[in-house]
């Protein structure tokens, strides 16, 4: 952890020239050693998912039984039904079967998809609940959100992480920001050794599903273990802006962490990702912002605010304006088909809240606008990231008021950024708008009262 590895400083090398990998699997760079678990810290639109995907699924495509392996745990739903798209690419070619636990889908729908019932498809056994229906898992990877993990570790039967031999925690330092009821202790406590057996944490939640089968894990004959083999999960967390605070990382429970990072700076911006600001009066951002929109054509653009309410008020307004040569969706918790939407290209603007900060990769996304300042620098990456991926030339642009500019600056430094220049706007462009601009705030503002007078209804009565 004292002494990160640059992988910038190592040449770069096709797939296809990877020593051991499946044929099926040699497609493009980077080789999980499993022998030390490994802290990766790389710039947004790296390549971090399938970094991590093509050493598992290799690694596990010689597997005899079929139990769950591998575990790769996302903070969000879209996320990991992003890096689930991932893994269905490559595990079939090896015939590994990827799950999904995420809570789009009700439980028992999500249930009869992770795990088996041969006795009872095979007409054995007639009884759904008899627990001797030899439970077993129907997958070999599963990609899940913390929350509906512990629900399956609570109450899933047949549902177990004794076999499981890879954990991957993405956007580590979000989900370890967030405890979600305690899932990485209980993860941490199903999958541990001890001098008990193996995993005693999961005998006591449910007896082995597989009967005598014992998960052979990866050995490792390491400093540390006295000469001694010892059966251990090896994990591999990772993020943009990674910490490597060792206080926060111990959680983790890593062993021998390996700290691989590119340059030596905590916040990267993309290679080609160009920022820009724009400095207007606040009560003056919707038409800079209008006229900036105007000016990107129909460019793919994600907008960012500060928070879900903002950003429903902003597309509401937005889409007041008449005439605009772009479409303009919202993306929340309740509106996330808009994700489809822009990825199909049906609409070119996406306004969001940070919901969309992290790891989401949207095809052809040439703009990020910041309509909000971000807080925090760490925020501006992960904002600024959803451009400028997998070397694509990308451009963020953050509306600032003459008060938040030099904060933004410091803000920039920290990522080693000095380069922000302004961007102009024309007077003649947002004058052009100042009409359809009073008028689009008339209409908002009996929005905002029509919406409010509903939600207090719907509040009465319930
Ligand atoms: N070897 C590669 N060559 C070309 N493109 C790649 C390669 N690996 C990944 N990509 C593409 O790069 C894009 C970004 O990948 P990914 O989403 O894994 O980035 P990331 O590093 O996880 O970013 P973030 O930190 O924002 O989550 C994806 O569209 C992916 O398909």
């Amino acid at each position: 952890m004292r002494s990160p590895i640059d992988v910038s400083l190592f040449e770069e090398c096709p797939l296809g020239l990877l020593p051991g990998l499946d044929p099926s699997l040699a497609r493009d760079n980077w080789a999980w050693c499993f022998e030390r678990d490994l802290c990766v810290n790389s710039p947004t639109g790296s390549g971090k998912t399938l970094a991590y995907a093509l050493p598992i699924v290799q690694a596990l495509s010689n597997r005899a039984v079929k139990c769950l392996r591998a575990l790769v745990v996302l903070p969000t739903r879209d996320l990991a039904l992003q890096v689930k798209s991932v893994f269905d690419k490559i595990a079939p070619a090896v015939g590994l079967s990827v799950g999904l636990a995420v809570g789009q889908s009700s439980v028992a729908d999500e249930i009869s998809q992770l795990i088996k019932r041969p006795k009872l498809e095979a007409g054995i056994c007639y009884d759904p609940e008899d627990f001797s229906l030899g439970l077993q898992s129907s997958v070999d990877i599963l990609v899940a959100t913390p929350g509906r993990l512990m629900d399956h570790i609570n109450g899933t039967k047949g549902f177990t992480l004794e076999h499981l031999c890879y954990l991957v925690v993405d956007e580590t330092d979000r989900l370890l920001r967030e405890a979600y009821q305690s899932w990485l202790p209980t993860v941490l406590q199903l999958t541990r050794f001890s001098d008990e057996g193996l995993f005693p944490g999961a005998h006591t939640v449910r007896p082995s599903s597989l009967g005598s089968l014992k998960t052979v894990r990866r050995s490792g004959v390491e400093r540390g273990f006295k000469g001694k083999t010892y059966p251990r999960l090896a994990k591999m967390v990772l993020s943009a802006t990674l910490t490597q605070d060792p206080s926060k990382l111990a959680q983790l429970d890593l062993h021998h962490p390996l700290f691989l990072t590119t340059g030596k700076l905590r916040y990267q911006l993309p290679g080609k990702l160009e920022s820009y600001k724009l400095i207007c009066e606040s009560k003056l951002k919707p038409l800079y912002l209008v006229a900036l929109l105007q000016n990107l054509g129909r460019e793919k653009c994600i907008v960012f605010t500060s928070s879900v309410e903002s950003t429903h008020r902003l597309c509401t307004l937005l889409n007041f304006f008449d005439n605009l040569p772009f479409k303009i969706k919202e993306y929340s918790g309740l509106q996330r088909q808009s994700l489809r939407r822009i990825r199909e290209g049906e609409i070119q603007v996406l306004v969001s809240s940070d919901a969309m900060t992290r790891g989401m990769d949207v095809e052809g996304v040439r703009n990020v606008i910041n309509y909000d300042m971000p807080a925090y620098i760490k925020t501006y990456v992960h904002r600024a990231g959803r451009t400028a991926r997998a070397g694509q030339a990308g451009r963020c642009f953050t509306l600032l008021r003459k008060d938040e500019v030099k904060h933004f600056k410091k803000l920039l430094q920290k990522a080693d950024s000095n380069s922000c220049p302004v961007y102009s706007i024309p007077l003649s462009s947002t004058e052009s708008l100042h009409s359809v601009y009073t008028s689009a705030l008339e209409k908002l503002k009996e929005t905002v009262e029509v919406e409010a007078h509903r939600k207090r209804k719907i509040g009465f009565s319930l």
